[in-house]
């Protein structure tokens, strides 16, 4: 569990880790390559060694030194992925696109990762099957093979611009026969870095960051040295940290153009957000914090990795704020967290309206998935008296030695083993 004594300012500056979501994403594209890889900026995350472990389970082989990782995917010895790890990760499925295009074969299981929603695959099903694979779901497990071992470029039309079907069909089509065009497709920085990353594998992809991505499928792609983006959701929540606490704090290695919808919204609430030099941001603190709406959406729309952050700092807003979760359709569970922590929230399907309250006051609470437990850390650090986080695995999923840097910048919150 973790102890957070509140009330008290941060100052200084923090370094941000590589992101979370491209990195597991790359890591699955590994398995297109039938050379070596080398990731640089990869965080030391559960999740990323999970998929580690799921990677060396289809015999890639796999070294950490810091934070970069060497793959060595020449042999791929089989298709199939363990139940055991794919089912606590979502960005363990992803797999399937790789899979399918290198070895013409994938059983993998149904994903686990945050309990926010159904969560289901069929878009990535869907769009698999357009590039000619035969797609069976069985006890669980997702079962595809492609006809002549070859998967082949299709027209695909996402009815919903799903961060995870894209990268997977992204990933398929590159060693795919011919071109795919995926329409609808996610604009996500994480897409981008995906693409880039197979770009600097030999792939021919274009568009992607827009609307429509163009593969045209390689024979075989090569060796890379790649170095991983900043984590958008990670450099948006110390920001929040900093104006929660009202705290003037500096970011490090992070790229402002990915954080313009919560930069907007934190200047809303009056925060200032100060590009200074390359990859630094500064947040300069409001005076009083004022309420504002946020209604997540794929990107460039407000993300809803960082709409449990962003509500606990409207919890001490002035005024009344709308959130407007339109992503999944079960992600405001930590409202009854902040509620036991004295905020004023009200839900009626996937609103929540929050009027602020002058102060919040430490409890004891239970971290129900990853973001909600970073907005529970937020709301501690800046409420009145102790706050205990209970279920940290989910935050050790995210986010990498969280509490060494808050600490680092004066935080008053330590890691305790549960007492019985
Ligand atoms: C590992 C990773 O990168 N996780 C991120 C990724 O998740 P993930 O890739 O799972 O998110 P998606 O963009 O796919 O999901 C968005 C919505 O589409 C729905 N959907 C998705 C796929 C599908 O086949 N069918 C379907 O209906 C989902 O249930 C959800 O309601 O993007 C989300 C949206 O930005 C982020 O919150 C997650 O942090
Ligand atoms: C929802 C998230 O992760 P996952 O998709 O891995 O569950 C997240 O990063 O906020």
């Amino acid at each position: 569990m973790l102890r957070i004594e509140g009330r008290s300012r941060l100052s200084g500056q923090v370094q941000i880790s590589g992101a979370k979501n491209s990195a597991l994403a790359i890591m699955a594209g590994v398995v297109l390559c039938s050379q070596t890889c080398r990731l640089r900026n990869v965080p030391n995350l559960v999740d990323v060694n999970r998929m580690g472990q799921i990677l060396e389970s289809l015999g890639i082989q796999l070294q950490r030194h810091g934070s970069t990782l060497e793959l060595d995917a020449t042999h791929i010895t089989q298709g199939q992925a363990p139940y055991e790890v794919v089912s606590q990760l979502r960005a363990s499925f992803f797999i399937i696109g790789p899979l399918l295009a290198r070895l013409g074969t994938a059983q993998v299981p149904l994903p686990g990762g945050c309990a926010i929603g159904a969560r289901p695959v069929d878009l990535h099903v869907r769009g698999l099957q357009a590039m000619g694979a035969h797609v069976q779901i069985e006890h669980g497990v997702v079962n595809a093979y492609a006809p002549q071992g070859k998967l082949k470029g299709a027209k695909i039309y996402l009815d919903y611009p799903s961060v995870g079907a894209t990268e997977t069909l992204m990933m398929a089509a590159t060693l795919a026969e011919g071109e795919t065009c995926i329409e609808n497709a996610a604009q996500e920085p994480e897409v981008i870095d995906l693409a880039n990353f197979c770009r600097s594998m030999g792939a021919r992809i274009k568009g992607a960051g827009t609307k429509t991505i163009w593969i045209e499928g390689v024979s075989q792609l090569h060796s890379t040295d790649y170095e991983v983006i900043p984590d958008r959701i990670e450099a948006g929540t110390f920001l929040v940290a900093a104006a929660i606490t009202q705290s003037e704090l500096l970011l490090n290695n992070v790229i402002a153009s990915h954080l313009i919808p919560l930069i907007a919204k934190l200047e809303e609430t009056g925060a200032k957000v100060i590009k200074e030099g390359e990859r630094q941001l500064r947040l300069l603190p409001a005076e009083r914090i004022v309420a504002t709406d946020i209604e997540t959406l794929p990107y460039p729309g407000f993300p809803t990795d960082m709409q449990a952050q962003f509500m606990a700092l409207l919890t001490l807003a002035e005024g009344n704020s709308m959130v407007t979760e339109t992503v999944f359709e079960n992600r405001l569970r930590h409202v009854a967290e902040l509620q036991r922590m004295g905020a004023n929230i009200r839900v009626k399907g996937n609103i929540a309206i929050v009027k602020g309250v002058p102060l919040l006051s430490g409890a004891p609470v239970l971290a129900t998935d990853l973001r909600a437990s970073a907005a529970l850390v937020l709301a501690g650090l800046a409420a009145e008296g102790t706050t205990i986080i209970q279920d940290l695995q989910h935050l050790d999923r995210g986010y990498e030695q969280l509490e060494v840097k808050l600490q680092h910048l004066g935080a008053r919150l330590t890691r305790q083993e549960k007492v019985s």
